[in-house]
């Protein structure tokens, strides 16, 4: 489907989750030019320009001329947003919204009528590293979204990583809270152990190394070992040794718990959002 560049992207909003997406995506799913970003930033739309892409400050018609949309402003935004470029949409659009909270039905009555809401509607929420494409996204469609749109979507954002269809706006709240923001989690973690090893006499690039190389190796070992990450983490930790004296410290203040109340803060916020800016 997408031989020869077969696609055309807007993004709407051009800010860090649509640059991620659109450095994994030039060049392998679209050329520069097959891509337009709309965006009220001049210094975000001149970074855009430089590689070649077309942009513009606010919709127009060239955002006719675009097979897939891909909304990336911020919730509290969402809804102007939309109204604006609704003019501009044709009956082939697809339309894909990474926006965090806002619910497809919601979107879906935004973009149609209530009583015809738009049904080429993908809600998408994917992650930063699909800037090296080490993405993971979750992918929802509402009943009735066509199958030729669902695999667009699909091919869009397999180009960036790797996939997870969910059932509902419930779930994309969780992938939201698990995926969409845990490579922040990540980068806390990584910012921790480089600080510890420093105040433990290492220097910060050993320091940065060493952390950077153990998260790494222990993800690619989970990914590609058949045993369970409990099973993994047993087997680093010697009766009596030092792994075991580092795990009972963050058993002690509750590291675990304190994830899941992480989580459950997150997925709540979406909940939030989409009661705030979904009127
Ligand atoms: N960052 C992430 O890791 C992820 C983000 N998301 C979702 O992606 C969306 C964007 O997030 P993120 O990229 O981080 O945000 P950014 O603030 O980096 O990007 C949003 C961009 O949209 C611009 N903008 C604001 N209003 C408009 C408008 N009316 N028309 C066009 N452009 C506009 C902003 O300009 P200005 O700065 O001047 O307001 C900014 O450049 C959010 O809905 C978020 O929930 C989803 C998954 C992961
Ligand atoms: O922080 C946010 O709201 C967005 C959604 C997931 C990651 N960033």
């Amino acid at each position: 489907m997408f031989s020869n560049y077969e696609l055309s992207l807007a993004f709407i909003g051009g800010g860090n989750m649509a640059s991620a997406l659109g450095a994994g995506l030039i060049g392998k799913r679209c050329g520069a030019n097959d891509v337009h970003v709309i965006d009220i930033d001049e210094a975000t739309r001149e970074r855009w320009a430089a590689q070649g892409v077309g942009t513009a400050a606010a919709p127009g018609p060239e955002l006719s001329g675009q097979k897939v949309w891909i909304f990336a402003v911020k919730p509290q935004v969402m809804k102007e947003t939309v109204a604006a470029c609704r003019p501009y949409l044709k009956p082939d659009t697809l339309v894909i919204s990474i926006a965090a909270g806002i619910d497809s039905a919601t979107l879906a009555r935004w973009l149609g009528t209530p009583d015809a809401p738009w049904t080429r509607l993908v809600r998408c929420m994917p992650n930063t590293p699909s800037l090296v494409k080490a993405g993971i996204s979750g992918l929802l469609a509402l009943d009735g979204v066509l199958d030729t749109d669902r695999t667009v979507a699909q091919q869009l954002l397999k180009a960036v990583g790797e996939v997870v269809w969910v059932d509902n706006d419930d779930q994309l709240d969780a992938v939201t809270a698990l995926s969409g923001s845990g490579p922040a989690y990540v980068f806390l973690f990584l910012e921790a152990l480089i600080a510890g090893g420093e105040k433990l006499g290492l220097s910060a690039e050993q320091s940065r190394a060493l952390a950077l190389a153990t998260l790494n190796g222990a993800t690619q070992l989970a990914g590609l070992s058949p045993e369970s990450p409990a099973t993994l983490r047993e087997r680093v930790t010697s009766k009596g040794g030092t792994t075991a004296a580092a795990l009972s410290v963050f058993e002690q203040q509750g590291f675990t718990p304190m994830v899941h109340d992480a989580m459950q803060a997150a997925y709540n916020r979406a909940s939030e959002l989409a009661r705030e800016f979904s009127k």
